[in-house]
């Protein structure tokens, strides 16, 4: 369990952004960190390894939307899979969490595993009346001892008695995170938990989100579809386009060009980036292919990150 062989990184990198290439000057050592001053992703020895997966395939309508992804997440680090919309996030997570039905590969789970999954999309019907003391008791271990406990935990507990509709987007996601813990989860899934969130709430989330980590231990899987502030957060970025492209140590470059281009000259300086070398492209259907054998859109001297 402690090779990573989706992580081993010779590496084949991709950007999250899809089609192209850059090198960044350092190489990527074999325990899937990128080197060169940046920083370290190996665990130590007998790292307590919560989820595991090997040579994951998912194919649909004939199309392969998952290849040979493998994937571990330890106890008490922050684990972060970014990539471009459709690169296969979501169902990658719902394969971790046993809702996807798997072409090819396995998924191990630590034994007694417990998961809190908070989802990417949960749509409430505003008009339903239903506080959000009432909508946790639904859930399993919800006492009220605990439910007080869990919002207060989430820096929710002002809204208990408000009505779930009213909530803005932030507090809707505070309250999907509290009832996420009622279980006591060892591993916290969350898929784009900022979707409607302001800046400041994005950046007060990752912080609860870390906070959370180092209060309780737990192993936290976030999906994010950009390299936002998250990267800032997270002991280890995944890069994912249908396959594992890259993953190592996020690298704090705030003004990396390509980030710039994308976010804007204000955002990029309080982000963080990551930077990593390809050997390959992909081309607009999100393929990978050879760097060097396309219209030549693609160079790898792109300086993309
Ligand atoms: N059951 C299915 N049948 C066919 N195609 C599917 C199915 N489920 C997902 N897909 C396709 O697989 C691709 C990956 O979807 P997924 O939702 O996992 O991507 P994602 O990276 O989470 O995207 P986003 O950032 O937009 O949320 C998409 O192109 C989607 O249309």
């Amino acid at each position: 369990m402690n090779e990573r062989p989706g992580e081993s990184a010779e590496t084949s990198c991709a950007s999250a952004h899809g089609a192209h290439s850059h090198s960044h000057g350092h190489q990527h050592t074999h325990d899937g960190t990128c080197c060169g001053g940046h920083g370290h992703a190996k665990r130590p020895p007998g790292a307590d390894i919560l989820i595991s997966a090997r040579a994951l395939a998912v194919t649909r309508s004939g199309r392969a939307i998952l290849s040979g992804v493998d994937l571990d997440i330890a106890a008490g680090e922050i684990v972060t899979i970014i990539g471009p919309n459709g690169a296969g996030k979501t169902t990658l997570v719902r394969a971790l969490l046993g809702l996807e039905r798997l072409d090819e590969g396995e998924v191990q789970r630590r034994r007694g595993l417990t998961i809190g999954y908070v989802p990417q999309r949960f749509d409430i019907d505003r008009t339903l009346p239903m506080t959000v003391a009432r909508f946790l008791a639904l859930g399993e271990g919800a006492r009220a001892s605990r439910i007080g406990a869990v919002l207060e935990e989430v820096g929710a507990s002002r809204v208990a008695n408000q009505q779930l509709g009213e909530l803005s987007g932030g507090e809707l996601q505070r309250v999907l995170l509290a009832r996420a813990l009622l279980n006591d989860p060892d591993l916290l899934v969350l898929d784009e938990p900022v979707r409607g969130v302001d800046y400041v709430g994005e950046a007060e989330l990752y912080t609860l989100i870390g906070r959370l980590r180092d209060a309780r231990g737990l192993g936290v899987l976030l999906i994010s579809h950009d390299l936002h502030i998250v990267m800032a957060n997270s002991d280890r970025v995944i890069c994912l386009n249908r396959h594992v492209c890259c993953s190592g140590v996020p690298e704090t470059v705030a003004q990396h060009p390509e980030y710039v281009r994308l976010f804007g000259r204000d955002e990029a300086r309080a982000f963080a980036v990551y930077q990593h070398r390809h050997d390959h492209r992909h081309d607009l259907a999100g393929e990978p292919a050879p760097v060097g054998t396309d219209d030549g859109k693609d160079s790898p001297s792109g300086g993309a990150a």
